[in-house]
């Protein structure tokens, strides 16, 4: 049973399908308990990193405490804790979803029920949340609320004759999602005089105070100055100040059994404070660890390499410190022949990979080049022994290998009936299997393919939209390894091989993919005083060829009897640019000659 003082609190996610409107909805959210004036109010207070707000999308979750005084007269304290909204980070909503007792699911009511939106009330429901429907836009002329209302029962079985009708955008109906948090949200419950038991949902790194830690006290009270253990590392630290945003921060002096909020322990080492871990009460420790969370897999791999090589220890820094709010982030140090000192890196897929990297670059101000995302791909030597190769560079001679196999994932992608053909075209065309075609209702189609997953990780999500014109919605899951005839496509310019260009793909891809990497880079790569050929191989077979011409580059040519100090000027140009260059052999290639050739899309 819940205390007194666990009645008046409420702990709650937002979940659905990715620009349903969840953000705005937080805004509005926040602006109608008043904790700040719209004036104020930066668009978009929960998604804080300038990346998601030029994206678009929430990546990292946040937390925020909001005082709504209900028309019962009584005043609640409401958790709101902020999911992102993207395929690959259904890891991140179920860490979110481990700390609410309840979740607002946005429905459009102009788009509907979308693969993302079932995804994530499937993770809702595993953690046994109250489920709270929402309908959103219902200013859109496009608004088919009634209709909705019946999909949200027919297809995931929840009562919605009462959802709130509202629009985040024009601020309609606020005040009944409040309404419906208070009265449909259950309070947290848990023994407050029990030993502590907090559970790490989330954290970031602050240079003043050390890792702050977001976390959800299940039991027991977390104190200023208390001596705190965490339980997978067994470190002790003192806690420097506990407390809640509101949206900034607000000390506090303790937290309690029901709780969301953050903790400061001086704790320096990013290692030490891991999200799904535990804390408890070092003098008094609690017995069990609270469950962790589903361990997740990366299942795209990357090398990402200093642009200068002295940069090295910086970047292994900087993914340390990402790495701490970040579980399904890993790496490991690598060397490249053409590229230097770098690290291989895991991801949940290629966003999650996009925006690692763009971290790096923007807050970190780094220098990248990373090398072809790749799958983990097993080979079976005929020697009998088994590899998982995640780097091209570690794929055995052909000679070696009886078995090779790839990751396929089931893949579930809603789309409206007019577009099946399409779909399905596309589908074919990246080797995916059909096993199941449903009717949802009259308009609606839900399409299952098995399909490798490197045909999924690179741009098929764009590919299906831009071919749906926005509308399909995809969401998959590995379901294990297949047999597939698979090569290693090589780069070589000037005839020298580069280990960083190397990819592995289907056979039946490779004559085209090594013909375009072979056209970009001789668009990337500048003339040099002798022809350049490029080739891409299979093993030792040629199959395709480009050459660039040979010309004698000379800057100066331009300004003939000019002023000295434009001659200087361009001289130090030439010599900047240089710096932007990787040797290959006796060729100079443009660091950006190496990201362009990856893009596959266009
Ligand atoms: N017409 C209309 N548009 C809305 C409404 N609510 C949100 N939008 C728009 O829908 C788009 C997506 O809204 P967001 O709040 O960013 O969506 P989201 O679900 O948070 O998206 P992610 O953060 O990427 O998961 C934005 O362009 C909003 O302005 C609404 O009630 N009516």
């Amino acid at each position: 049973m819940p205390s007194d003082r666990q009645k008046k609190i409420r702990n709650f996610s937002i979940i659905a399908h990715i620009d349903h409107g969840k953000s705005t909805l937080a805004d509005r959210l926040i602006e109608y308990t008043g904790l700040i004036s719209q004036r104020e109010m930066q668009n978009q207070m929960l998604d804080n990193m300038d990346l998601e707000r030029e994206r678009g999308i929430t990546i990292k979750l946040q937390t925020i405490r909001l005082v709504y005084k209900a028309k019962d007269g009584e005043e609640y304290y409401l958790n709101l804790i902020d999911t992102p909204g993207h395929v690959d980070f259904t890891y991140e909503v179920s860490r979110s979803l481990a700390a609410c007792e309840g979740a607002v699911l946005i429905v459009d009511a102009a788009q509907g029920i979308e693969a993302q939106t079932l995804a994530n009330v499937y993770l809702a429901l595993e953690q046994d949340l109250e489920i709270v429907p929402v309908i959103n836009k219902i200013d859109l002329p496009s608004a088919r609320p009634d209709e909705i209302k019946a999909e949200i029962e027919d297809i995931i079985g929840l009562d919605a004759s009462e959802a709130p009708l509202i629009s985040a955008k024009e601020g309609l109906n606020i005040e009944d999602v409040l309404e419906s948090i208070v009265k449909n949200v259950p309070s947290p419950t848990g023994d407050e005089d029990a030993p502590l038991k907090a559970l790490i949902f989330d954290s970031y790194y602050d240079s003043y105070k050390g890792v702050i830690a977001y976390i959800r006290v299940m039991e027991g009270q977390m104190r200023k100055g208390m001596k705190i253990k965490m339980m997978a590392t067994n470190k002790e630290f003192e806690v420097v100040e506990v407390g809640a945003f509101s949206p900034g921060a607000i000390p506090m002096e303790y937290l309690s059994a029901g709780d969301v909020g953050y903790v400061a322990a001086s704790v320096k080492d990013v290692r030490h404070c891991r999200v799904g871990d535990t804390i408890t009460d070092a003098s008094r420790p609690t017995l069990e660890p609270l469950p962790g969370y589903r361990k997740v897999n990366p299942m795209v791999y990357c090398g990402i390499y200093p642009a200068e090589g002295e940069k090295y220890e910086d970047i292994r820094d900087a993914l340390e410190k990402l790495q701490v709010n970040d579980a399904a982030l890993v790496f490991e140090a690598e060397t490249s022949a053409a590229l230097g000192f770098g690290f291989r890196c895991g991801f949940l897929g290629l966003l999650h990979m996009e925006i690692i990297q763009e971290r790096l670059e923007r807050e970190f101000n780094l220098d990248l080049i990373t090398t072809a995302p790749s799958v983990i791909y097993r080979v079976t030597k005929t020697n009998g022994e088994v590899l998982m190769i995640q780097n091209p560079a570690n794929m055995p001679v052909p000679q070696e290998i009886r078995i090779m196999e790839e990751p396929i994932v089931k893949t579930t992608i809603m789309v409206p009936n007019t577009y099946v053909g399409a779909v399905m075209e596309l589908c074919q065309d990246r080797r995916g299997e059909m096993k199941d075609m449903q009717y949802i209702d009259d308009t609606r189609v839900n399409l299952h393919y098995e399909m490798p997953l490197n045909e999924v990780i690179y741009d098929f999500f764009d590919a299906l939209k831009s071919r749906t014109k926005g509308y399909g919605s995809l969401d998959y899951e590995l379901i294990g390894y297949r047999q597939s005839d698979l090569v290693k496509l090589d780069i070589l310019i000037n005839s020298e091989q580069v280990d960083a260009l190397s990819f592995i793909v289907h056979e039946s891809k490779a004559y085209s993919r090594g013909k375009s990497m072979c056209e970009k880079l001789k668009d990337e790569i500048p003339r040099h005083q002798f022809p350049i050929p490029l080739q891409a191989a299979v093993g030792a077979k040629i199959i395709s060829r480009e050459t660039i011409k040979a010309l004698r580059k000379d800057v100066l040519a331009k300004c003939y009897g000019g002023d000295i100090s434009r001659k200087k000027k361009l001289l130090e140009k030439q010599k900047e640019g240089k710096k932007r260059m990787r040797q290959v052999g006796n060729v100079e290639v443009p660091q950006k000659a190496f990201m362009s050739v990856l893009k596959l899309d266009d």
